[in-house]
């Protein structure tokens, strides 16, 4: 039996649609995220389901049952909903707003049973908001008061929870802390989240729900979903998307756009390797220039971010030394560089071909990042190569910022002319 199965569901709020053909199930103990642009109407689905909108056409059933059949009554029963925000007019405290969350289960006419109480004590300790329970919901904080509407979930003991950004104004503590607690209360419930963020949402969801221009993008598991070409389409920026290595699941990396620094025109090879490399690619990449890089492993991070971003890289299999031919294609980038940028990768016996060929190209070199020392498992070579470097001039950069600036300056073109290189 499905928790929740909706189908053919379309709203409008007067002639502007907002939601078309919308269908899909959750199952129970399924988390479901939904993610889309601001606008996408995240929320009006929420809404939908939530019959405080009335869809235009479509069905919504909760354990088989028509919600169109429900008293609001026999709803509450079934789904709780955490708003995105939500004024409260009166000085009701803490406890009163949680003890709303067992109203559906209370008779008209009796009052709070010991048990009801133990619920309310129960959901306001798991959402850490037991200490203000006499408190007045007006006089705590943003982040508080979410936790005070999660506890009023909690209580409500639903089939469904609706979730609608709920830890958007909690601290990262809390966020995790309370989605890993509605999971863990709530593992019989069918959950449907709204998330922004797209990382919170690849942790904790099972399915994810991709909204665009009113329907469905794209449903499934995250790593079906959270893909590089959904959120260039969707969302219209270029990421990054990365296996966590601990969960396995997608998680994306934003490209900035920088201020652009140096000509578009101009050629840089790095030199680069466990995951030194990668920002700098990143952002020298979305300013435009051409970047070549290598000679990298195959296994290695830096080889990765180079091949998701389309970067020229030169590669080798895994544990293999450097070969004649990957050294030959290393000489021709170097000599079409412009400048040649040298990080503080490990250097061992494997790699040192890299800084090796350096020589002929010390008017080029930039190094960046060199202020912690030299990571050398080359029994000293890679030291001396170095400190050569440094003796013939070679410029040490030690932060972005700094590389930014220096890109952007005549320092960068009275090297090119140094170099012989043409600008
Ligand atoms: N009460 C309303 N009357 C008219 N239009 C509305 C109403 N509420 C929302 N809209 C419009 O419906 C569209 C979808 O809004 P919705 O709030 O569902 O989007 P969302 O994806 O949740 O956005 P956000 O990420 O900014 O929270 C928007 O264009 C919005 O302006």
């Amino acid at each position: 039996m499905k928790a929740v199965e909706i189908t053919g569901l379309d709203v409008r709020y007067g002639a502007a649609r907002i939601l078309e053909e919308i269908a899909f199930s959750a199952e129970q103990g399924e988390m479901i995220g939904i993610v889309g642009p601001n606008g996408s109407g995240k929320t009006t689905l929420l809404k939908a389901m939530s019959r405080i909108v009335t869809p235009e056409s479509g069905e919504i059933y909760y354990n088989n049952q028509d919600m169109a059949d429900l008293t609001f009554r026999q709803l509450a029963r079934e789904v709780a909903v955490v708003p995105q925000e939500i004024a409260i007019q009166f000085d009701y405290t803490v406890r009163e707003i949680v003890t709303m969350g067992r109203h559906p289960f209370i008779g008209r006419f009796a009052s709070e049973s010991r048990e009801d109480h133990a619920i309310c004590t129960r959901a306001m300790k798991l959402a850490s908001v037991d200490h203000l329970a006499e408190t007045s919901v007006n006089a705590i904080s943003g982040g508080e008061r979410q936790r005070v509407l999660i506890a009023r979930a909690l209580a409500q003991e639903p089939k469904v929870l609706l979730l609608d950004e709920a830890t958007s104004n909690l601290d990262i503590s809390h966020q995790i802390e309370i989605l890993s607690i509605i999971r863990r209360e709530t593992v019989r419930a069918s959950i449907i989240s709204v998330f922004h963020d797209l990382n919170l949402a690849s942790s904790y969801c099972d399915r994810i729900l991709l909204l665009k221009d009113r329907q469905i993008h794209a449903m499934g598991p995250p790593a079906e979903v959270l893909t590089r070409e959904n959120i260039r389409a969707v969302y219209g920026v270029d990421v990054i998307v990365r296996k966590h290595p601990l969960t396995g699941r997608p998680y994306i990396l934003l490209m900035y756009d920088h201020e652009r620094g140096a000509p578009q025109s101009t050629r840089i090879h790095i030199l680069c390797g466990g995951g030194t490399g990668s920002e700098l690619m990143q952002t020298l990449h979305a300013q435009g220039m051409q970047i070549t890089t290598g000679v990298l492993n195959i296994l290695d991070s830096d080889y990765l971010t180079a091949k998701e971003l389309g970067i020229m890289v030169i590669s080798e299999p895994p544990f293999s030394p450097i070969s004649e031919e990957s050294v030959s294609i290393l000489k021709r980038c170097l000599t079409e560089a412009d400048l040649i940028i040298l990080l503080n990768m490990p250097i061992g016996r494997g790699n040192i071909e890299n800084i090796r060929v350096l020589n002929g190209y010390k008017e080029k070199v930039v190094m960046y990042g060199m202020d912690s020392g030299i990571q050398d498992y080359s029994g000293g070579e890679a030291t001396r190569l170095i400190t050569d470097l440094c003796g013939c001039g070679a410029l040490r950069i030690e932060s972005i910022q700094e590389m930014q600036s220096f890109l952007s300056s005549k320092r960068l073109h009275e090297k090119k002319d140094k170099s012989g290189m043409i600008i």
